[in-house]
């Protein structure tokens, strides 16, 4: 039996199977998808079971370590999808295997020199080496190795030491010591123990008649007692200890009261008819749900995940990390209870890991989670569905660099389950799809109880300035807010931080305080008044007197909402405000007890930043505000009008959401830019035809496919050199119809001191791209004579800087 194992080393030279002998003892454990340790050059590595055969064609094989996995942690559709994604997305197979895991589970293995005879029977040199302990870590041994190396070599022919190795796992499974009794009758039981012991009485007597088993700290404390009273009992071998594996609850103690379906309107009823003809018929399909904001689309995920759960199958629910509140987590526990897990990025290691394992211990039959979730190791699949399926945190930044979408969809193929995405702004390439039938088109066009979609009000604020305004509220956001005050309703106010500077500036000479490694300007941080760099991480004191021109006129352009939340206390000081941004949710929980707080009536108005635009669902909400519309517009990127209209209507979305209008006041500079008018229009379908004419005219997205090639190095000729040479491959090897733009020094010059330069490619049919992709990946990979060379791919980028 031979094993053919993908190492979890993460280069062109590695990303090919190797054969590896299976000795005896993991016979039986060594099946496709599980971890194991591998000899490897000299060193002991990680690596993933692909499958098991009965011949090599490799000579010398060599036999694996250990089996680090009693049953599979992928299974085969997994093994099948990473081989998949690293086909797609240019990147290799250990990358695409590891992504699929928990964090918990990606151990680091460390080689160990060990000693196995009495320290003075060592030759001298080594002896310094275990004065403390009998295995140090093999990095330690290299002086040693430098200055003797043939003396280390001797003591491991002789195997008075040897080289072993440690897997250092971050994650650990969780215990607690639970308390029982052992079988019997009580009062037999309790005629063992002296009758003045009242407290051991109580404490047996507790456990015997209590419903369940608990953990002996929750025993003690119910029985108002310490762990001297039971020690006699453990002693006596009446009750007994038991470790029990338990689970870190990310909800933590909340009690989430059960939800029952809600009776569908008569336009949800027929969406659900659409998809309840999928799930029931095992067949594969795409149907996109556009539905405006409060149409109940949430309503129709939960009804049809309840079908799948009622065939025996099983769901996935994503949802944005942004969006994936306490408010939206909370719906699917009071639906579907214990059988929910739920991944984000809030979670701890751990916390991750025992939800992962909840899945794959198949405890549980829903997983809603962000991005990472559709990697959800169940087997019975049923249904996928993406929320907000125009969010770009679905397209993830580092390798592979995949769209959540296009996984979602394989994964459909593989189990013949529906995939739903929904949106009440959907993506262009989605939308275009939908309308050429490859997705099918569900639309909810009007709110839950036929409630108004709010009233628009566009704000022109050169006029506002005009009229001698310089404050950041407009007269006519200023009046609505107070109208709400003296009505006692909430509002929102909405601040759009992409785009917002945060930076330190010379008021006499313009100076901008940027990075020395990066052409980035520093980030400005209030708390221990800092200057950061948010791409290297640099650090440095904020300036009082500006270097270039010796002026003390430097002004900081302080985070966002802190400036507005000033500005409020100012001018209506009467307002009780809560401030909700990353600065106020970073302690755990904190975004849950705002919320809540907000829900009960505790502030007057909601400030915060992107955070707030999605799945809040507050009645008593009428009035949002948009501080400013505009920022994202002129982002050098060909989405940002896309993203402009989709980010205003779901802001605007948060109002009147119960039987009180909603009214919207969005302050801009571009008043008559078709992305904000048509917001104001609540009209998706005019915001598509404008702007897939522009698409078509720019040649961009949906109507040709994009990849983007980034080089960087840390010297500007070598960089220009090399990108110039990955130009000429790329005319030479690809379609003639394919345009190869570039090269050109990309938006953000220089990351950590390297130097940056792309090209683009835009294609419509290109069968040659990810051969030729992979060709250069390899050909750079394994470039030694320029280690610091970089060069990536991305293949359907969302992220042009
Ligand atoms: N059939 C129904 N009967 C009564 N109320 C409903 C029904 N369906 C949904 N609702 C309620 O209407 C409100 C809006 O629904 P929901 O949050 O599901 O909409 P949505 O389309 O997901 O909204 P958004 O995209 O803005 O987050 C919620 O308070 C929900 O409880
Ligand atoms: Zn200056
Ligand atoms: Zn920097």
């Amino acid at each position: 039996m031979i094993a053919k194992v993908i190492v979890d080393v993460p280069t062109a030279q590695t990303d090919q199977l190797y054969d590896y002998t299976i000795p005896l003892e993991w016979k039986v454990v060594a099946k496709p998808g599980v971890r194991v340790i591998v000899p490897f050059g000299r060193r002991a590595v990680q690596g993933f079971l692909m499958a098991v055969v009965h011949e090599s064609e490799q000579s010398n094989l060599r036999a694996l370590i250990e089996v680090r996995d009693p049953v599979p942690v992928l299974t085969e559709e997994l093994l099948a999808l990473g081989q998949w994604l690293a086909a797609e997305t240019i990147c290799f197979t250990a990358t695409a295997l590891a992504a699929m895991l928990p964090a918990a589970l990606k151990a680091k293995v460390t080689q160990l020199l060990t000693c196995h005879v009495e320290r003075h029977e060592l030759p001298p040199s080594l002896q310094p080496l275990f004065v403390k302990q009998c295995a140090v870590p093999w990095k330690d041994v290299q002086p040693v190795l430098k200055r003797d190396a043939a003396t280390v070599q001797a003591a491991l022919v002789s195997g008075i030491v040897s080289i072993d190795y440690d897997v250092q796992e971050k994650g650990k499974k969780r215990t607690v010591r639970q308390l029982q009794r052992v079988a019997g009758n009580l009062d037999e039981q309790l005629s063992l123990l002296s009758a003045k012991a009242k407290k051991q009485r109580a404490l047996l007597t507790y456990v015997a008649t209590a419903e369940k088993t608990m953990p002996t700290t929750v025993v003690l404390e119910q029985v108002g007692t310490t762990r001297s009273v039971l020690t006699p009992l453990l002693k006596q071998g009446i009750l007994y200890e038991e470790e029990m594996e338990v689970y870190r609850d990310p909800l933590g103690s909340t009690v989430v009261e059960r939800s029952e379906p809600l009776p569908l309107t008569a336009a949800q009823q027929q969406v659900m008819d659409t998809v309840q003809t999928a799930i029931v018929s095992d067949c594969h399909e795409v149907m996109l749900l556009h539905g405006v904001t409060g149409s109940g689309k949430t309503e129709i995920y939960l009804q049809a995940i309840a079908l799948v759960l009622d065939k025996g199958e099983e769901a996935i629910m994503l949802v944005p990390e942004i969006a994936l509140t306490p408010q939206m987590v909370e719906r699917f526990k009071a639906r579907f209870g214990d059988l929910v897990a739920i991944l984000h990025s809030g979670l701890s290691t751990g916390e991750k890991y025992d939800e992962w394992r909840k899945i794959h211990q198949g405890e549980v039959r829903v997983v809603v989670g962000a991005r990472s979730a559709v990697f959800a190791p169940f087997s019975r699949l049923g249904l996928i569905i993406i929320d907000e399926e125009h969010e770009m945190s679905y397209k993830q930044e580092e390798n592979p660099r995949y769209h959540t979408r296009d996984v979602a969809i394989w994964r459909g193929v593989h189990h013949n389950a529906p995939v739903i995405l929904g949106s009440a702004t959907p993506s262009l390439e989605s939308y275009a799809r939908a309308k050429k039938g490859v997705y099918t088109l569900l639309s909810l066009q009007e709110r839950v109880g036929g409630r108004p979609l709010p009233d628009v009000h566009i704000v022109d604020m050169r006029e506002e300035l005009r009229m001698g305004n310089r404050s950041m509220f407009s007269q006519a956001l200023m009046d609505a807010l107070k109208d709400r005050l003296a009505k006692g309703e909430q509002s929102v106010l909405f601040l759009n931080r992409r785009g917002y500077a945060t930076f330190v500036m010379c008021r006499d000479c313009g100076y901008v305080a940027s990075c020395t490694h990066c052409d980035i300007s520093y980030t400005y941080h209030r708390l221990g008044h800092a200057l950061k760099c948010h791409y290297c991480g640099d650090q440095t004191k904020a300036p009082t007197v500006c270097c270039e021109c010796n002026s003390t006129h430097i002004r900081f352009f302080g985070s966002g909402t802190q400036k507005v939340e000033e500005e409020l206390a100012r001018v209506l000081p009467e307002a009780r405000v809560m401030r909700m941004d990353v600065d106020t949710t970073r302690k755990k929980g904190s975004h849950k007890r705002l919320l809540d707080a907000f829900g009960a009536g505790e502030a007057d108005i909601l400030l915060g930043t992107q955070m707030i635009a999605k799945g809040l669902d507050f009645p008593h909400i009428t009035l949002v505000g948009v501080l400013s519309a505009d920022t994202m517009l002129h982002l050098p990127d060909f989405r940002s009008s896309e993203r402009t209209f989709q980010l205003l209507a779901q802001v605007a979305g948060r109002a009147g959401r119960d039987v009180r209008p909603g009214e919207v006041v969005v302050q801009t500079y571009t008043p008559a830019h078709y992305s904000i008018t048509l917001v104001q229009q609540h009209d998706y379908e005019a915001f598509f035809a404008t702007e897939m004419r522009a698409r078509k005219q720019g040649g961009y997205p949906p109507y040709y496919h994009m990849a983007l090639i980034t080089i960087s190095d840390t010297t500007l000729p070598s960089v220009i050199q090399t990108a110039q040479n990955i130009k000429r491959h790329l005319t030479d090897k690809l379609a003639r119809e394919t345009v190869v733009l570039g090269p050109v020094v990309s938006p953000i010059a220089r990351i950590k001191d390297r130097y940056r330069y792309q090209c683009v490619l835009k294609y419509k049919r290109e069968p040659k791209l990810q051969k030729t992709l992979f060709e250069l990946m390899r050909h750079y990979g394994q470039q030694r004579t320029n280690k610091k060379l970089q060069v990536s791919m991305d293949v359907c980028p969302y992220f042009f800087m």
